[in-house]
């Protein structure tokens, strides 16, 4: 695979940003958080007026052939239909996405369903899902590959279309499993740390996905010691395609809007193929998947909510949308104490 040129953040802004910010009518450090990512989205734009254009959210579906092992509650079938829901705006991202006003794109990465053409729908469809990881590799070298590339293509597209902006969600049964097996193999951690209950496994349910974790994990053992060969073989077409979009957007300077344990996931293979997309990323939330904190933590990532969402599709990016904004906003529209003759002494 060619590896993305990404430019690592040029920091010669940092200290003009911080005057900017430093200099609005509220005592230092009082926007908290919101101060970081107004710094952070100055040095990625290279502006001290920083813009948001034209949000969209990426929402990337695909099968996973290790739910034949019993790791999810719902079946298959699911993702279809929950592809379907999407297109036709009944899901909790269209609802949450209306109303911070993003687009949304469906990707299909990998579903195990042929859609009817849809305005909506992307239909990149690399396999009707995945193999079951605990027998063969999840992907060959040449799917993940095109999955990567093809992920890289469709955020470059959109940024040409004039978006700089792009936010990552997913739909996928399984992928809660795919997720913490990358976890396990490139943050060398047991698999009982990174596996959680998805979309609600009981006790026995929880034990029996560590154990199949585990497995696959032993089984691909000789396979996981480089991100791409660790993403072929535990990972998934959504999580390979994402990885790739993060790669793009990076690439092209746009802002990327993580959500939530899927999508860190992506992130943390994109970001040990090229580290420089960390500059890039917003963390929206932590999510209530077990494994997510400990995930983050590893990337040095301080999510902005920490709300219990769990339930992916981009929730959580969209829903955090609005702190961009005002970040944005006040840097663009709030007075100095100079514009406004506040005294900026404190005694
Ligand atoms: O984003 C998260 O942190 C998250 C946590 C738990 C579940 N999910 C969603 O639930 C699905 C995967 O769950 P599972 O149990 O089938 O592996 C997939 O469609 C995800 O979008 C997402
Ligand atoms: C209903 C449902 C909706 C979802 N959205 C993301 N993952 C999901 C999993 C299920 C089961």
């Amino acid at each position: 695979m060619q590896i993305p040129d990404i430019q690592t953040l040029d920091r010669g802004l940092s200290a003009a940003l911080q005057h900017k910010i430093d200099q609005k009518t509220k005592p230092l450090g009082a926007l908290g958080r919101l101060e970081g990512l107004a710094l952070q989205l100055g040095l990625i734009q290279q502006r001290l007026d920083p813009v948001l254009r034209q949000p969209v959210m990426m929402v990337f579906a695909a099968d996973h052939g290790i739910v034949a092992a019993g790791v999810s509650p719902y079946p298959q079938a699911v993702t279809m239909q929950m592809v379907l829901n999407f297109l036709q705006g009944g899901a909790a991202i269209n609802v949450f996405a209306r109303q911070v006003g993003m687009d949304i794109r469906v990707v299909d990465a990998g579903v195990n369903h042929d859609f009817a053409p849809h305005p909506m729908l992307l239909s990149h469809k690399v396999a009707m899902g995945t193999q079951n990881m605990l027998q063969a590799p999840a992907m060959s070298e040449a799917e993940c590959e095109k999955a990567i590339n093809i992920g890289r293509q469709l955020a470059h597209a959109e940024i040409a279309k004039g978006s700089n902006v792009l936010a990552f969600g997913e739909m996928g049964i399984g992928n809660t499993t795919a997720a913490a097996a990358l976890m396990a193999a490139l943050c060398q951690l047991p698999a009982q740390a990174c596996v959680g209950r998805g979309t609600g496994l009981d006790d026995a349910g929880l034990q029996r996905k560590v154990d199949v974790v585990e497995q696959v994990l032993q089984h691909h053992a000789s396979h996981l010691h480089s991100p791409l060969s660790a993403l072929q073989h535990v990972g998934g077409l959504e999580i390979a395609m994402m990885a790739g979009a993060m790669l793009g957007a990076a690439q092209k300077q746009a802002v990327i809007l993580v959500d939530g344990f899927i999508c860190t996931a992506a992130m943390l293979v994109a970001s040990r193929i090229v580290p420089a997309v960390l500059d890039y990323a917003v963390f929206t939330h932590c999510s209530g998947e077990q494994g997510h904190r400990r995930l983050l933590q590893a990337l040095q990532a301080e999510p902005l909510l920490d709300i219990g969402l769990r339930l992916g599709e981009g929730t959580g990016a969209a829903l955090a949308y609005p702190l961009l904004q005002a970040a944005a906003n006040f840097m663009n529209e709030m007075a100095s104490f100079e514009s406004a003759g506040v005294d900026g002494k404190s005694a």
